[in-house]
């Protein structure tokens, strides 16, 4: 499915108008006719409906629902909101009338206060052309709609809530579905923004399918997606082909990370797992794998230091990062392997705070690095602070992967994973069950294995983040809870993901 932006939906409908020659009243008649067709189910016969129409092309689009129910004998009133009626939406507004429609104006002095009679509140007061700070009569209109008992159903949006990100966000409609035209907008997956949609889902209108594709930087990552692109296994394959990992990482007093990401990797099909760690951490990660085998790196006071005998020509990618401390010597040790390893690279928890200082060195990189942070150190790399981050997850992932030319994969509720080219696929699985320490090492291991299996980093990427999530799904649907999962269960769950994929 195609995440669209304002900017790239208004070209869609410039091409549709302009280039293929459909109007825009025809448009709308479509929107308003197909959202009307998916809220029936919704509304009964008796119930009293307001439609609140804006006065740019959401609320024209609320005038085509308003006639439409109108028509088929429904109990409505449409409610003006503002003034300076765009041409089709004045046209739909006469249309509705001329059908004897009644529009009940929201600034007529008791208008608001009746609102609380209404059943179902159909919400087309603002949609994709909402800008900055929210004015009257919207706010007062928002507030007392948001006050309601009524069934609020929206319009493309809640009127409110802005396209793309949530950086000028302060309130909205709370609906409690939105029928969004075509394909879901970014602030349907931005924390701050995306509860005010309720159950959402997308209503098509006829916009020319093949150019909304070609204009949208983002979409969803499916399971259809999983299954086209996962990688077979070849019959004659070995643990050669299968991919030589290494995987460095772990300090005396973290142990399990580096434990947990080798048991990923491993459980993900990497044919070899080499584990680079200090000599007495290895009995603690062979205790709980056999499968894997070990390189001693130099340490001091139990951490891992730069070494100029590291060797990583052997490998066909290589992790680093976790359980490692932020100190500068061990810092050295993560650039290094930057510099010299020419195969994939990828860096999480404290590789990230390793190379803040030397960005520049990710785009010298030939091949690909892969940056795998939650919202903390990608506030970090980016010199922000959480709440903007969480607020534009979109926009600054984007920039921060193209300038850097990085595999950004911003851990989160809905995982952003960002191509150096600026593309960006959106993971749906997952589940709060993983808002636990060890799930992201659990991460790192199953990218590894991904990537060397497969050609593409961006689809072998996509492909770990949503085996990630599933797994935890599959846990939480068969045998444990979100409560009790543990990272270490998530292995358990691979199994049953990978059965399912490969069917
Ligand atoms: N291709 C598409 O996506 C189509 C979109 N249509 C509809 O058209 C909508 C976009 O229409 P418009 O571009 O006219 O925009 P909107 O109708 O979303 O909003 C524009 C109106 O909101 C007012 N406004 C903007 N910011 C405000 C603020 N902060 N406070 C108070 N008022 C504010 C403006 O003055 C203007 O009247 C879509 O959301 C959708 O519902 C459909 O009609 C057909 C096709
Ligand atoms: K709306």
């Amino acid at each position: 499915m195609y995440i669209v932006t304002a900017k790239e939906m208004y070209e869609v409908d410039r091409y549709a108008m302009e280039d293929i020659g459909i109007s825009g009243s025809i448009l709308m008649e479509s929107a308003g006719r197909a959202i009307a067709e998916k809220m029936k189910p919704l509304i009964g016969t008796t119930d009293r409906i307001f439609v609140l129409c804006g006065s740019g092309n959401n609320g024209g689009d609320g005038y085509v629902v308003a006639r439409t129910l109108l028509n088929e004998g429904y109990d409505v009133t449409a409610v003006q909101v503002g003034r300076n009626l765009t041409a089709d939406a004045a046209l739909y507004q006469q249309l509705y009338n001329r059908l004897g429609g009644h529009v009940a104006d929201v600034e007529a002095d008791t208008f608001l206060s009746s609102l609380e009679s209404a059943d179902v509140i159909i919400d087309a007061m603002l949609g994709l052309g909402v800008r900055g700070a929210l004015r009257s009569p919207y706010t007062e209109t928002i507030q007392a709609v948001n006050s309601t008992d009524a069934l609020v159903l929206a319009v493309d949006l809640p009127s409110g809530v802005p396209a793309d990100d949530a950086a000028d966000f302060r309130e909205a409609i709370q609906a409690d579905y939105t029928f969004i035209i075509e394909a879901p907008k970014p602030t349907a997956f931005i924390q701050k923004t995306a509860p005010f949609y309720g159950k959402w889902e997308t209503v098509s209108i006829g916009l020319p399918a093949a150019y909304l594709g070609r204009q949208a930087g983002a979409r969803t990552w499916t399971k259809e997606d999983v299954k086209r692109t996962f990688p077979v296994r070849q019959p004659f394959s070995h643990k050669g082909t299968n991919g030589k990992g290494f995987l460095i990482g772990g300090g005396t007093e973290m142990p399990g990370s580096v434990t947990m990401a080798s048991m990923a990797a491993l459980r993900a099909g990497a044919g070899l797992l080499t584990v680079g760690t200090l000599p007495q951490v290895i009995p603690s990660v062979l205790s709980h794998l056999a499968e894997a085998t070990f390189t001693s790196l130099a340490g001091e006071n139990g951490v891992l230091v730069d070494t100029e005998n590291l060797d990583v020509s052997a490998y066909d990618a290589v992790v680093a990062g976790m359980g490692m401390g932020r100190g500068e010597d061990t810092a050295a040790l993560t650039k290094r392997v930057l510099e010299q390893a020419e195969v994939p690279v990828l860096l999480d928890a404290d590789g990230l705070y390793h190379i803040k200082s030397d960005l520049e060195l990710l785009r010298n990189r030939q091949a690909p690095t892969i940056l795998t942070p939650h919202p903390g150190e990608m506030a970090m790399l980016l010199d922000v602070k959480v709440p903007q981050l969480l607020e534009q997850p979109f926009e600054l992932a984007r920039k921060f992967a193209t300038v850097y030319q990085v595999y950004l994969v911003l851990k989160g509720t809905y995982t952003i994973v960002t191509a150096p080219d600026g593309t960006q696929l959106v993971n749906t699985t997952g589940n709060p069950g993983l808002g636990k320490g060890g799930s992201g090492d659990v991460l790192s291991g199953i990218l590894l294995a991904m990537l060397m299996q497969h050609e593409d980093p961006l689809e072998a990427i996509a492909n770990g983040v949503y085996v990630h999530g599933r797994a935890a799904d599959v846990l939480v649907e068969d045998a444990h809870s979100q409560q009790d999962l543990l990272a270490t269960d998530l292995m358990k769950g691979l199994a049953k993901v990978f059965r399912d994929i490969s069917l």
